[in-house]
């Protein structure tokens, strides 16, 4: 069976008032939601690190799981300022996102440093959740070969277990409109195959997406990974009742 999965990173959108609210609206509402509750739908959430605790505990009573945002590459020591796998585990995490654009970007992480936390994730029971993506607009045949090449080296090493791919064309994350429908069908269908080895792995679509996308991209990917377009939780029901409708 294939997973059907949405999952939302809230970044550091909210402030910590702003986002127990939207932890307490989301789990009343999933948790009356037929395909969540029968498992059909898989729901992940990852928020601030600092906030993690408040969504484990608003979640409880749901099958909704918790992620943090990064992770150490390192299991424990002498790294100020970072948050181990197996912290994270102890408090109720179950997912650990890895390599999202921004930390790419913004934080210098390298290929290297991504397979580290890839290897240290699975190491400590989260599934990892593997932020990959071509930087520039691209043909869809250029873009699968870079994503599959970078999808190749945050496994170099990584233990068994399986992942999920959020496939997240760069140029898409925070624009008006995600990538195109052909676009993402050719991409996520090569990262598919790259993923045969991994058992109960998924790859899901990230960049603009919002309500009606999965309907469009129907079984091209597993789910999608939602950022601005999930702050509402409105908008973010819709897309999990689309979820449903295709499971
Ligand atoms: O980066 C993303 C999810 O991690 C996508 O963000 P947006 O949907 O806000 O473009």
């Amino acid at each position: 069976m294939t997973r059907r999965i949405v999952g939302i990173s809230l970044k550091m959108y909210f402030g910590h008032a702003r986002a127990t609210e939207w932890f307490a609206q989301v789990a009343s509402r999933v948790a009356a939601h037929d395909a969540v509750a029968s498992g059909s739908v898989e729901v992940f959430v990852t928020p601030t690190f600092l906030q993690v605790p408040a969504a484990v505990a608003a979640f409880r009573d749901t099958p909704v799981r918790v992620g943090g945002q990064d992770v150490a590459a390192e299991a424990e020591g002498a790294f100020t300022g970072e948050v181990s796998a197996y912290e994270l585990a102890e408090v109720g995490a179950r997912l650990a996102e890895i390599g999202h654009a921004e930390r790419r970007r913004l934080f210098a992480e390298t290929d290297e440093v991504v397979a580290r936390k890839t290897a240290v994730s699975l190491g400590a029971g989260l599934e990892p959740l593997l932020c990959i993506g071509e930087t520039e607009r691209q043909d869809p045949e250029d873009a699968a070969r870079a994503s599959v090449a970078q999808l190749r080296a945050a496994l170099a090493g990584a233990p068994e277990g399986s992942v999920i791919v959020a496939y997240e064309p760069v140029w898409a994350i925070g624009a008006p409109e995600p990538a195109g429908e052909e676009h993402v069908r050719i991409v996520a269908g090569a990262l598919r195959e790259a993923l045969a080895g991994r058992p109960g792995s998924a790859v899901i679509y990230g960049g603009a997406a919002g309500p009606g996308l999965l309907t469009r991209l129907g079984g091209a990917v597993d789910g999608v990974f939602l950022g601005r377009f999930a702050h509402d939780p409105d908008a973010l029901m819709t897309v999990i009742d689309e979820a449903g409708a295709s499971a």
